[in-house]
């Protein structure tokens, strides 16, 4: 097993800079996630790790091996690396067993160790059963594992995945981040995941690299990000919330029930810092009165099963999210307790 360390990595494509200074320091063995919106360079970024792409600047270290830098760039098949794309891109007219030993015949492996290695990768996925079956046979979550068996039959020290779950529903996407987290466990490898999508990245990934803009924003555990963003866009971005201005705290700060309250009923022009409150620190008071410092108007409701999901618009004009357990009416009014906030920096 090795870490990566990426060392200042910018690529350029003529005037843009889709991946702009870039650095991250993968441990061996760690699932990290390149997480961001659409443009953001993740793939980029993915592409110039697996050798597809030369780096405009920086470097990137395998182990203490150097892969790519301004007059080094080790070709792909000698990076001890695997892909596995969106698409599966498995060949139509080969079993299941063929195309997963696809990387070894090309290595020249043959006879007894063909078939161990072969059948060692299948079993990592749980399709031994579907060995000799064409991958028209098969849905669309199996495909996805017969494409990450093949990529681990070569043992891998990285396995890249770009988007692996794109094409998948979102039922189908659930049960697969379950097989991910089990290749994860049962290989070690360490793995760099491309996704646009939060919600799988904090359920996957030991570490999440924020990008934007080709930047990284934030390189943090999703417990992290989650609780303590360091910015109003990584907030905006990561988990559901309301950006509030207060009259307390600065930036990195957590705020309690009290000052959060006091910093809440100041006059505007002193409120210059704002705070994140998570829907889980809202407590709604549906007795609105005036004994309640802080009331709010309900201006929308959302059944999610378990809850209700209440989109308030608080008197200063400002819109917070609550959770609730019994469904209130449009327009109602409430009285509110907000239990902790968290300060962000400003917007660069
Ligand atoms: N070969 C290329 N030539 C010119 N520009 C490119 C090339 N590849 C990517 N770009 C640009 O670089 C930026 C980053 O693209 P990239 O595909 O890395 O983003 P991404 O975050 O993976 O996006 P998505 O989630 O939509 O796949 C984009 O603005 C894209 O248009």
């Amino acid at each position: 097993m090795a870490g990566l360390t990426i060392d200042r990595v910018t690529k350029r494509f003529g005037e843009q800079r889709a991946v702009d200074a870039l650095s991250l320091d993968v441990e061996p063995g760690e699932f990290v996630a390149l997480l961001g919106p659409s443009g953001c360079g993740k793939t980029t970024m993915l592409r110039m790790l697996a050798g597809f792409e030369s780096l405009s600047e920086g470097e990137i270290h395998l182990g203490g091996r150097l892969l790519a830098g301004l007059d080094q760039h080790v070709p792909p098949e000698q990076r001890n690396m695997a892909m596995v794309f969106q698409s599966y891109a498995l060949w139509p007219h080969m079993s299941v067993a063929d195309n997963v030993g696809y990387p070894l015949k090309l290595r020249r492996r043959s006879g007894e160790a063909y078939q161990r290695q072969v059948a060692k990768a299948l079993a990592m996925v749980a399709l031994e059963p579907y060995a000799q079956r064409s991958p028209q046979e098969l849905s669309g979550g199996q495909r996805q594992r017969v494409a990450l068996a093949r990529c681990l039959v070569t043992d891998p020290d990285v396995v890249l995945l770009d988007e692996p779950l794109a094409n998948l529903d979102r039922h189908l996407r659930a049960a697969m981040e379950q097989s991910f987290r089990d290749f994860h466990r049962r290989t070690r490898a360490t793995l760099v995941y491309v996704t646009h999508d939060q919600s799988e990245a904090m359920a996957l990934a030991d570490r999440i690299a924020v990008m934007r803009e080709g930047r990284l924003e934030q390189w943090a555990t999703p417990q992290t990000l989650y609780r303590r963003p360091r910015s109003t866009w990584v907030a905006s971005f990561i988990g559901q919330g309301s950006q509030l201005k207060v009259a307390a705290g600065r930036p990195g700060q957590r705020l309690e029930e009290a000052t959060l309250m006091r910093g809440l009923a100041a006059i505007a022009t002193e409120r210059t810092q704002t705070v994140l409150v998570r829907p889980e620190h809202v407590t709604v008071l549906p007795d609105s009165s005036s004994f309640h410092a802080l009331r709010a108007r309900v201006e929308g409701v959302t059944f999610r099963g378990e809850r209700y999901e209440l989109h308030l618009c608080l008197e200063s004009g400002e819109a917070l999210m609550a959770y609730h357990h019994e469904a209130l009416t449009e327009g109602q009014k409430v009285g509110l307790t907000l239990h902790e906030g968290w300060c962000l920096e400003p917007d660069a």
